[in-house]
């Protein structure tokens, strides 16, 4: 193929300009399911996560309070607007997960929602006259909330954590690690990481060949630095002339921002400022991937030599 530069101006290099402005009329999308125990701080984190009042709780203060409901999916959205772009972020909340006396198959409903959504969104597409822009509702990432308890994931975690990611971006954390040390948190998160290698946990985001040299360096930093040890809180403080969000303990104040006490902003900017629209992208691939996986070995056993069996 050869590069031509025309003779005289033609005008197409504002194609950037126009598919700014499409998209900025448009907005965009984002899909955010949360899970996890109750008590631990989803709604919280997701309100300092967008600076706003979207997620609601429960009701529950801590893990340790029963829980009478039995586990319903709820979501809820919300258009946030910064500087002229719109944001339609709309959180999936799963109460209830992990928290009755008989967990068996709790994760089924949550599994059976991110797929319907995704069987949603391919029927409209392959709608012969389908719409211009289709509505999203796929579960673009799963917010994974880890107990702060220091031993590691439960066996619960191992099983949902396994089905999830098979079907979804997932991004795990360590909530309220505030209630850790740092040298707890970094034994914890390493027991953590180790245990993600043992079960083969597919985490976000992937290391990809598509990806610039830049890009596959942040990758890297960030896929070492998963789960995300996060605090979240309501209350704000101003400190050093700057509104933040910040939690009082009887010893002192951590301020939520403060990359030292936690790594809240790490996964702020990694999910909101650098990874979103890779995250919408990568959402299509992760769901074909798995049902690709599966086909493959449909495939594969239905080739396999079979046993004969011998009628006497
Ligand atoms: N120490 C500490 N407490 C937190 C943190 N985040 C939230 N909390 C507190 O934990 C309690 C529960 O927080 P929620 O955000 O309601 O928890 P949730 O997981 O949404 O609970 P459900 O709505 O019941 O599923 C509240 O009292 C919060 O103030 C945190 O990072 N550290």
């Amino acid at each position: 193929m050869t590069s031509i530069e025309p003779k005289n101006y033609v005008g197409f290099d504002t194609i950037t300009r126009q598919i700014e402005r499409r998209l900025l009329k448009r907005g965009f999308q984002l899909n955010l399911m949360v899970v996890g125990q109750s008590g631990l701080g989803k709604s919280t984190l997701i309100n300092t996560l967008f600076a706003s009042q979207i997620a609601h709780s429960h009701g529950r203060k801590s893990a340790d309070e029963p829980v009478e409901r039995t586990p319903e999916i709820q979501s809820v959205t919300h258009t946030i607007v910064e500087n002229d772009v719109r944001l339609q972020l709309t959180v999936i909340d799963t109460p209830g997960y992990g928290d009755q006396m008989n967990n068996d198959k709790c994760w089924e409903p949550i599994v059976k929602y991110i797929k319907d959504q995704h069987s949603l969104y391919l029927r409209k597409e392959l709608t012969a006259q389908r719409d211009k822009y289709l509505n999203d509702t796929r579960v673009h990432c799963v917010l994974f909330f880890i107990q702060p308890n220091g031993h590691g994931l439960k066996p619960l975690d191992v099983v949902v954590l396994k089905k999830l990611s098979e079907i979804a971006n997932v991004v795990p954390v360590i909530a309220k690690s505030d209630t850790m040390t740092l040298a707890e948190r970094e034994s914890f998160k390493a027991k953590l990481q180790a245990e993600f290698a043992q079960y083969k946990l597919r985490l976000y985001p992937y290391a990809s060949d598509e990806y610039d040299v830049e890009e596959r360096e942040y990758t890297e930093t960030i896929r070492n630095m998963i789960p995300f040890a996060v605090v979240g809180s309501s209350e704000t403080a101003t400190i050093d002339g700057k509104e933040v969000p910040v939690r009082h303990h009887r010893w002192g104040t951590v301020n939520v921002e403060n990359t030292m006490h936690c790594e809240f902003v790490h996964l702020r900017s990694f999910l909101i400022t650098t990874h979103l629209q890779d995250l919408i992208d990568t959402t299509a691939h992760t769901h074909y991937e798995s049902f690709r996986s599966k086909q493959l070995l449909a495939l594969k056993e239905n080739s396999a030599p079979r046993k004969r069996v011998e009628s006497k």
